[in-house]
């Protein structure tokens, strides 16, 4: 909670939460919870009584889980007394479904140990302007480059069902407020993941509950509001109509700010079971490393609209972000990259005499500017727009251009495929040549000269 909040008009009760939804009839979905500041937080209903937790120990690599049983557990397992030193790349204390915990022993690869940065560590996390804190760059960072990969502190499901306390027979909902439906939702999902943070070695339980809480006032525990602002959706496939999706907490990552032109973007690897932040662009000593924490693409207040119950009321990320005339022009730009991409189709006949021979590519050249203007590099359109300037160069054998607009494309690539060659291996193999486009580039071209 920033310093202030609670005397502003905004410092009333919100409710939206976007990894969350409302119950339905089946009662399977998840509850949207409420942030900002809630008169009846923290009051359970009167004569509420809390069921109680069984717990069962079995053995970690034990896979014979019912799909829909909820297990807390080591990612990957490990036997008690272990400490980190003998476990490289450390472990994370889960609460998980018996389906997820075998499609994570089932995906190839795993247990791999997270990467490590090719040239060592290129961050500190220190104090971000009216952020709190923040990552900072100690050293140039090229686009493409992995900065990180951190295991998480924690996993757990990003929310509990009102369906899942009523299938107990604890509640009759008809005689519950919808806050108060919210309320014992929260104590009860606290009460599971407290069993999950207990279990942490001391350190990483310390790092965890010195992490950010943005949800002091809406009668969300310390360890749920933690999850609640620093959780990333990690993508494990639950079993098919689960309502559950999970979120992941971790020491570092979880203290990269949001920025609405981010300079990085963090992609998860079950195989490692680890989070990776590539830069999207080229990062400068000293510079804040970004994240997007909401579709990039989306206008300003469908964004605000999601940051908000992260607690970022409004977003600080740039001066130009909560200018009113900055952001309209922001907004119809977006709307542009959003609609369909620029397709360039080759002149059917050579330029007259004194025209520029990559003319036609020009609105493909504004947009990319455009997009890189808003800070949009990790996104698929702006992928999509290097690659069909690419292939324009290609085309009209102008390797030097080819090559600049290849780089672009290749930082994408890489960071979605993980092990994609380096910009520098790229073009000292010149790999792209052996391509069908450029193969067909050079061959068209021919009858233009
Ligand atoms: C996941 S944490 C990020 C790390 C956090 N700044 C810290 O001190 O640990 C999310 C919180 O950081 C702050 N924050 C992140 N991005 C922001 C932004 N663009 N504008 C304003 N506050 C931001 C908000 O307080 C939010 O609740």
């Amino acid at each position: 909670m920033k310093r202030g909040f609670l005397n502003t008009s905004k410092a009333k009760k919100q409710v939206d939460q976007p990894v969350l939804a409302q119950p339905d009839k089946n009662k399977t979905e998840l509850t949207k919870l409420s942030h900002g500041v809630v008169p009846e937080a923290g009051f359970l209903p009167k004569g509420y009584q809390s069921p109680k937790i069984m717990i069962v120990e079995t053995n970690p690599k034990n896979l014979d889980h019912s799909p829909d049983s909820y297990i807390f557990t080591t990612v990957p397992p490990m036997a008690t007394g272990v400490n980190l030193v003998d476990a490289p790349g450390g472990w994370t204390e889960c609460c998980i479904s018996g389906h997820v915990k075998r499609v994570i022993y089932e995906t190839p690869g795993f247990p791999r140990v997270p990467l490590s940065p090719p040239n060592g560590k290129s961050y500190r996390i220190g104090k971000a302007d009216g952020k709190g804190l923040g990552m900072f760059a100690t050293r140039p960072i090229r686009a493409g480059d992995l900065i990180l990969d951190e295991r998480p502190l924690l996993v757990c499901p990003n929310g509990l069902t009102i369906g899942s306390l009523l299938s107990l027979d604890i509640l009759d909902t008809t005689a519950l407020s919808d806050e108060q439906q919210r309320q014992i939702i929260l104590h009860e999902w606290g009460k599971h993941i407290k069993i999950a943070c207990d279990r942490m070695l001391p350190g990483n339980r310390k790092a965890f509950m010195e992490l950010f809480n943005s949800h002091e006032h809406d009668g969300t525990g310390e360890i749920i509001g933690r999850i609640r602002t620093n959780g990333i959706q990690c993508n494990l496939k639950e079993r098919p109509g689960a309502p559950l999706a999970y979120a992941a907490i971790y020491k570092d990552i979880s203290r990269i700010n949001h920025c609405c032109g981010p300079n990085a973007m963090w992609k998860w690897h079950i195989n490692s079971f680890s989070l990776r932040i590539y830069a999207t662009r080229d990062v400068g000593v000293g510079e804040e490393v970004t994240c997007a924490y909401c579709d990039t693409m989306a206008a300003a207040a469908e964004r605000a609209a999601s940051l908000a119950p992260y607690g970022i009321i409004p977003c600080k990320c740039s001066p130009s972000c909560s200018d009113e005339a900055k952001s309209k022009i922001a907004d119809e730009r977006r709307a542009r990259f959003r609609s369909t991409p620029i397709v360039l189709k080759p002149p059917v006949a050579p330029p007259k005499a004194g025209k520029a021979k990559d003319g036609w590519a020009q609105p493909a050249i504004k947009l990319l500017q455009e997009m890189e203007e808003e800070g949009l590099e990790g996104t698929v359109p702006y992928a999509q727009t290097a690659l069909q300037l690419f292939q324009v160069y290609s085309f009209l054998q102008d390797i030097e251009k080819a090559l600049f607009y290849g780089y672009k494309m290749e930082n994408m690539v890489k960071i979605e495929n993980g092990e994609m060659p380096t910009a520098e291996v790229v073009k000292a193999n010149n790999h792209y040549k052996s391509g069908g486009r450029w193969q067909t580039g050079l061959r068209v071209n021919v009858s233009f000269t």
